[in-house]
């Protein structure tokens, strides 16, 4: 058991990892998934050096059994790597270490992240995001509501003009941001280079009709080269964000692209994202994916409504949100199982999105607070009456909110409300 050590007292220069493990014995496994996702492997080798042995061995330094499922033991493990076993500026690289091989091995029956405590050396060695909450807020002249954002639906389909029009009466209607969805990219019936300026085009007219400033997010999502040309398109468009898939793009390109000299906000969809964070026994939760996109610098990330059509647990979800959101998190052993100091990395804005409706907000923003991106995409251009209407209603709820009225109240003053109250009971 070399890489078990239950004495050890982390150092806070150690990169911590939290491991829900299912498996027959649990010291075994987790000596094994030390070794495997880091200098071992399944037996002695001569070519080992004593130095590395000693210098670059991480410790399990704690084991606790929280159950029996069948013939296997269930336990949380923790581990602390030393840093100097890593590349630390690499993401892709020190994920394929701590987060890769482990998850094949005969040996372990069920294996879950929950969890990373990244040191201040690590933390600083990467850019975070460039604007967090302030930063948006200031951009989009909105100090205190919840934002207010539309994704154009039906998701692909509609013509360059008919997109831009859609995107056009959503703003009128009073929505702040208007964004691409996750698989719209450029089909042949709406080519990227052609919706970035019609749409931006809509985005000013809209602007100056209503006196507030509006936000095109374009998904510029494509093979890295590719995508870098996009970006430049947004930039010469005058757009001020871009979306990424950052889960379907892989971390080395989304740490890559917050190193361009691109000024965009970033807004992060996670497409795909359930695939890796929802099995109970298997993957890597949320919150540790929210982590590494807080480092790699995403300024708006999708982490749940709760209440609306996508999973995810109240404690849970507003775990992510304290995760993104705060400069010093304290650990809950639920969600939460480090401490965790951000030493003034910016924060993200939490984006609650799926399935909302009007008749939601109240609870969305009484559960994650007002520094919130609300979006709803069939919540408004299902309207009864339209986008523009489906809009109104959306503004309305989350003005209701604000002034501390029921959406009953409100939906005497603003017809539209009612109209999406009796619509979606
Ligand atoms: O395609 C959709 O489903 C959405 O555009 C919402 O549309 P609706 O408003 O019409 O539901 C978003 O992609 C989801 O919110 C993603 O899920 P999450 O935010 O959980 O990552
Ligand atoms: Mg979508």
């Amino acid at each position: 058991m070399d890489y078990v050590d239950l004495n050890y007292t982390p150092s806070e220069n150690d990169l911590l990892s939290c491991i829900r493990v299912k498996a027959k014995n649990l010291m075994k496994v987790a000596n094994e998934i030390a070794a495997e996702s880091s200098i071992g492997t399944w037996t002695k080798v001569q070519t080992m050096k004593s130095d590395v042995y000693e210098k670059l061995r991480p410790k399990v330094y704690e084991i606790e059994e929280i159950g029996e499922e069948g013939e296997s033991k269930v336990g949380i493990i923790k581990i602390a790597y030393p840093l100097d076993a890593f590349e630390i500026e690499n993401m892709p690289g020190t994920l394929a270490g701590i987060a890769g091989n482990i998850f094949g091995m005969k040996i372990v029956d069920g294996l879950r992240i929950l969890d990373y405590r990244f040191p201040e050396k690590f933390v600083k060695a990467y850019r975070g995001p460039r604007y967090g909450i302030d930063g948006i807020r200031k951009l989009l002249k909105v100090e205190e509501r919840p934002l207010l954002g539309t994704i154009v639906k039906p998701k692909v389909g509609l013509k360059t003009d008919e997109f831009a029009e859609v995107a056009y009466n959503a703003w009128i209607g009073g929505c702040d941001i208007v964004k691409d969805d996750e698989n719209l990219v450029s089909q042949s019936f709406n080519k990227f280079e052609d919706r970035i300026f019609k749409v931006l085009e809509l985005r000013d007219k809209a602007e100056e009709e209503t006196g507030e400033k509006k936000i095109y997010m374009p998904n510029i999502t494509a093979p890295y080269r590719e995508m870098i040309k996009r970006a430049e398109l947004a930039e010469d468009a005058g757009s001020e964000y871009v979306m990424l898939d950052v889960v379907v793009l892989g971390f080395s390109a989304v740490q890559q692209f917050r190193e361009e000299d691109f000024k965009f906000v970033i807004h992060a969809h996670r497409a795909m994202h359930a695939a890796i964070t929802r099995s109970k026994d298997w993957g890597i939760t949320m919150l540790t994916l929210a982590k590494i996109y807080r480092l790699l610098g995403v300024d708006q990330l999708h982490i749940g409504t709760v209440v609306g059509k996508m999973e995810g647990e109240r404690a849970e979800v507003c775990a992510i949100r304290d995760e993104i959101v705060l400069d010093k998190v304290e650990k809950d052993d639920k969600n939460k199982f480090f401490d965790q100091d951000w030493f003034g990395m910016n924060n993200v804005f939490p984006v609650a999105s799926g399935g909302v409706y009007p008749k939601l907000v109240p609870e969305i923003i009484e559960i994650l607070g007002k520094d919130v991106i609300i979006q709803a995409g069939g919540g408004i251009h299902g309207h009864p009456e339209g986008t523009v209407k489906g809009a109104i209603a959306m503004r309305a709820a989350i003005d209701a909110v604000m002034e501390g009225k029921s959406l009953e109240e409100k939906a005497e003053e603003v017809k539209e409300l009612k109209v999406a109250l009796e619509h979606w009971k």
